[in-house]
């Protein structure tokens, strides 16, 4: 959808900003371009739109030269959303909202009407902010109005320099959140610069880290900090890359461990004869329909009644796909060492911290091997 020719850009001074880029954005991945100050981020994003021309090189959109295309349509095909935001300070949040569609002659009502379908988007309801001004508005809610406006005329892409850089850290994140279950909506090529690794682990299908004018490592969050390129990229991911990519990698079923399962209304003598056959001291107990009920220690079950009876109910879990670090989150919060993971209601399996780590490096070396992490084989901690 967007791709970079070996792109140089020379400013007049004599600056390079960009030296010799080439990558590809697919159509509706969320690329974040992620680096230290000045190292070409902004002048990348604004040549897809012609705010800057490239010195040499070629940038397409849609297999379509930008440099041939008049820069006002190309940019009625591109949100473009800043830091600053740069909404109108005399117009109301549902005018600054219906700009883009007003001047490609949309009609006041049918402008205005996406504008409330957009405020209410982004978690704005257009009865109560729409006819503020933007300086009766938090800086998160002005952040909001800018990604509102930016996608008011339905651009197939998006550029966002920096869009949730002015908030505090908490919004930041709700932000972030706001806007990924947006993007799983809409699903725009988007390119996002940001200069906050853990935002760009967070928001990106892909990651470019940059270094100086160049691109040192373009992948996929769990590859960039799972086996970064060079030793820049390493010091630039930091130290705590390991805590990071327990953020990113997916929960699979192969990670899970099979303890022993109770029913409910099982005799409690059957199950306590059952677990001392496999030498096991406890189960996960499910209810009648299979679901979580919580577990049954060895000593806890007597020879009376059903297990449930003697059962704990304790609700640790967390489904399939979820990222490891809500497993170790959930685990902590109920202070246990598991966790059951569901598939919908269907128990699949708990996962550990001996198993959470395995998962753990399974995927990095699956990520530097270029195979999937079923087909890793590695010597868990228990037979090291
Ligand atoms: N108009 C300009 N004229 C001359 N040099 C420029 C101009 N705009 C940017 N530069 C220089 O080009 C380099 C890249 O700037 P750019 O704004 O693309 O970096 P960035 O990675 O977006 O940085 P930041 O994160 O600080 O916004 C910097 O050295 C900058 O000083």
């Amino acid at each position: 959808m967007i791709r970079f020719e070996d792109v140089t850009k020379r400013y007049p001074d004599g600056t390079t900003a960009v030296d010799g880029l080439s990558f590809e954005v697919s159509e509706g991945e969320l690329v974040t371009l992620v680096g230290p100050s000045g190292c070409g981020k902004t002048t990348t994003m604004m040549m897809v739109n012609r705010l800057t021309e490239p010195t040499s090189g070629r940038i397409l959109l849609g297999g379509e030269d930008v440099a041939a295309v008049d820069p006002v349509r190309l940019r009625r095909r591109i949100g473009y959303v800043i830091q600053q935001v740069g909404l109108f300070p005399h117009r109301t949040v549902l005018d600054n909202t219906a700009t883009v569609p007003a001047l490609i002659g949309w009609k006041k009502a049918r402008a205005r009407a996406r504008a409330a379908e957009l405020l209410d988007l982004v978690g704005l309801d257009p009865a109560t902010y729409g006819q503020r001004y933007p300086e009766q508005l938090s800086g998160g809610q002005r952040q909001r109005v800018g990604v509102a406006r930016a996608l008011a005329a339905d651009p197939p892409v998006l550029l966002m320099d920096e869009p949730f850089g002015a908030v505090d850290p908490v919004v930041r994140v709700q932000l972030q959140d706001e806007f990924l279950r947006m993007q799983a909506a809409v699903r725009k090529t988007v390119l996002m610069v940001t200069h906050d690794i853990e935002e760009a682990v967070r928001m990106g299908d892909r990651i470019a880290v940059y270094g100086q004018g160049r691109i040192e490592q373009f992948d996929t969050p769990g590859a960039v900090l799972g086996s970064p390129a060079t030793p820049y990229v390493a010091s630039f991911v930091g130290a705590d890359r390991g805590l990071k990519r327990l953020s990113v990698t997916e929960i699979e079923p192969g990670d899970l461990e099979q303890p022993p399962v109770a029913r409910l209304d099982e005799p409690a003598g059957r199950a306590a004869a059952e677990l001392r056959a496999q030498g096991a001291r406890w189960a996960v107990v499910l209810d009648h329909g299979g679901e979580l009920h919580g577990w049954v220690g060895i000593d806890d079950l007597g020879t009376d009644g059903p297990v449930g009876s003697h059962a704990h109910r304790m609700n640790a879990w967390v489904p399939v796909g979820a990222p490891l670090k809500q497993a170790f989150g959930v685990m902590l919060q109920h202070d246990a060492g598991w966790v059951a993971v569901l598939d919908g209601a269907r128990f699949l399996g708990v996962l550990t911290p001996a198993k959470l780590h395995e998962a753990l490096r399974r995927s990095v070396d699956a990520d530097a091997l270029g195979v999937p992490r079923d087909e890793v084989r590695f010597d868990s901690v228990a037979d090291a």
